[in-house]
């Protein structure tokens, strides 16, 4: 896992005075969208979590990388990033460990503590290594976007994301993220298919929204996240809530 830290921003968002919110939006979307045009072509994954900190799954990815990204980011935007980085079996305890090493360094908003690159690289990887779960909620659409309003729907998708990522979190130290629409994306440690069913069947129980979920292996997360996709179109084929693929898809 890389934690992506915008450095010293509270204080840049304030200085000389409070900047227009848009403005900042603008900025926030923009640079997620460019560490995620840098992640893409790598076959790693990031999401923008609370856009000033972002969590990226970077698999096969090196220190020089990181670098390049760092140095790219300085480069075009008024701000710098600082990476930590981390590997464990579990994603909590990989980005536990990234995450303590930019809090050794000073304080996100030390504005002595800019570009902060540390921790360990996962360079040698195993098809065997990552895991995915892709969720999402079965018929959407006919329940609520043709149904409700816009916020109301929202706010039963954030129910079931907020139910389930928090069971996963605790349960299992996986790391889910909302990723758009009904969407949401789990960087699981290694889960046998009954911690599926059991998470589909927590979210039912306590949200009262059912779920489905593809899960997929890969060496990268791109090789994990495809294959949680195709697995995903299983259930939608065959009706079922909960689908591990078979071998990673190579290739895709
Ligand atoms: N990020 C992301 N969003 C997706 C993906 N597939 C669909 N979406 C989003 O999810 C919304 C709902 O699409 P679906 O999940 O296919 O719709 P549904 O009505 O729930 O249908 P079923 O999933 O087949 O039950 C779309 O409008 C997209 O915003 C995906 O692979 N990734």
């Amino acid at each position: 896992m890389t934690l992506v830290q915008i450095d010293n921003y509270g204080p840049w968002t304030v200085t000389p005075e409070p900047r227009r919110e848009m403005d900042l939006q603008t900025l926030q979307s923009r640079l997620f969208a460019d560490v995620a045009q840098f992640m893409g072509p790598r076959d790693a994954y990031v999401f923008s979590t609370r856009y000033d900190n972002m969590i990226a799954v970077t698999n096969g990815l090196d220190g020089a990388a990181h670098a390049a990204l760092q140095e790219s980011v300085g480069n075009r935007y008024p701000v710098s990033v600082s990476l930590g980085t981390g590997v464990a079996e579990r994603p909590i305890d990989a980005l536990e460990s990234a995450n303590r090493l930019l809090q050794t360094e000073g304080s996100a908003q030390d504005e002595g503590r800019t570009e902060v690159l540390a921790g360990d690289y996962l360079t040698e990887t195993d098809p065997s290594d990552l895991q995915i779960a892709h969720f999402d909620v079965v018929d959407v659409t006919g329940k609520y976007t043709d149904r409700l309003n816009e916020f109301d729907t929202f706010l039963n998708v954030e129910r079931a994301y907020g139910s389930l990522t928090r069971y996963l979190r605790d349960t299992h130290g996986a790391l889910s993220f909302f990723v758009g629409g009904d969407n949401v994306v789990a960087v699981c440690p290694d889960l046998p298919e009954r911690a599926f069913v059991d998470a589909v069947a927590h979210v039912a129980a306590d949200a009262d929204i059912e779920l489905q979920v593809g899960v997929g292996r890969g060496a990268s997360a791109h090789e994990a996240g495809f294959a949680a996709k195709h697995a995903l179109e299983a259930c939608r084929d065959d009706g079922t809530n909960v689908e591990l693929s078979g071998a990673p898809v190579l290739g895709d």
